[in-house]
């Protein structure tokens, strides 16, 4: 059984929502990273996003883009996000990994290329966002013989799309809450308790959703609609926050202790 599977079977029996945090990874370097995922497992993370930065990522609000200029000063690579799983792994943050990355540096690699780089290294998941359905016919097929979930995203304008997105959804299916690019944002999308419904009616795999999301009241809330939330923006900027701290050895426990205090506030 697929490992984003299990987590949702056993959150489900438990009651509970799924919280997944987005980190980039490389920011503020590759240690860091791996200290980072081991704190938010210990928040109760229940499965993580791993980002792979992009030098175009154009989905994204400001705070992820500064992560992954960030994270490109040290010229990170799909590989690295590979040893930062495998890293975190033994560490003790035994977390179902979903890899987030943009479709060109996938293409970049090559689709039998990435795929072998990231089979049997412990990645249960994988979201393209730029990748259309319509388009992802090979990806999906290597992503099944590697036991990889496909992730689609569906946003609130997806209309129509969203059954034959949902009837394909591997994992879960990932609800944008809101237009726009990625950032916390005070309100969602007006329709999105009807969006949620309609993911929901045509999904046959647990839902989740994300974009803006930062306080426990907000998780709360769409915790009453879908199966987990994705937290990406509100921990990077805690991230960049605390950087004075992480970058100080004197000091970088406290920095990545706040860090894991917050993100436990989310976890219900
Ligand atoms: O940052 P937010 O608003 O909390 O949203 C999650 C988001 O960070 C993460 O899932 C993500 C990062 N980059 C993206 C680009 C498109 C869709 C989703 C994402």
């Amino acid at each position: 059984m697929n490992r984003i599977d299990a987590a949702f079977a056993r959150l489900q029996a438990e009651g509970r929502t799924a919280l997944i945090p987005f980190i980039t990874v490389g920011d503020p370097d590759i240690d860091t990273s791996v200290d980072i995922i081991r704190k938010l497992a210990e928040a109760g993370a229940d499965m993580i996003e791993l980002g792979v930065p992009y030098s175009d990522p154009l989905a994204d609000g400001p705070v992820i883009q500064r992560a992954s200029e960030r994270a490109l000063v040290h010229r990170i690579t799909i590989l690295d996000c590979m040893q930062v799983a495998e890293d975190a792994r033994k560490a003790g943050a035994d977390l179902p990994f979903i890899l987030f990355t943009y479709y060109n540096p996938v293409l970049q690699l090559g689709l039998e290329s990435f795929f072998s780089l990231i089979a049997n290294k412990g990645i249960s998941g994988l979201i393209i966002p730029d990748l259309p359905i319509e388009e992802d016919e090979e990806v999906r097929g290597l992503a099944e013989a590697a036991n990889i979930h496909l992730i689609p995203l569906v946003a609130p304008t997806s209309h129509d799309r969203v059954v034959r997105i949902a009837a394909k959804a591997r994992g879960f299916v990932y609800c944008v809450s809101s237009l726009g690019v990625t950032g916390v944002r005070s309100d969602f999308h007006a329709g999105i308790d009807e969006f949620l419904r309609s993911v929901r009616d045509a999904a046959n795999v647990p839902i989740a959703v994300g974009f803006g999301i930062s306080s426990r009241e907000q998780v709360e809330r769409m915790a009453k609609q879908a199966d987990g939330v994705i937290v990406g923006s509100a921990i990077v900027r805690r991230i960049e926050e605390s950087l004075p701290l992480l970058n100080d050895p004197a000091t970088k426990e406290e920095g990545l202790n706040r860090i894991r205090d917050y993100v436990a506030t989310l976890k219900v």
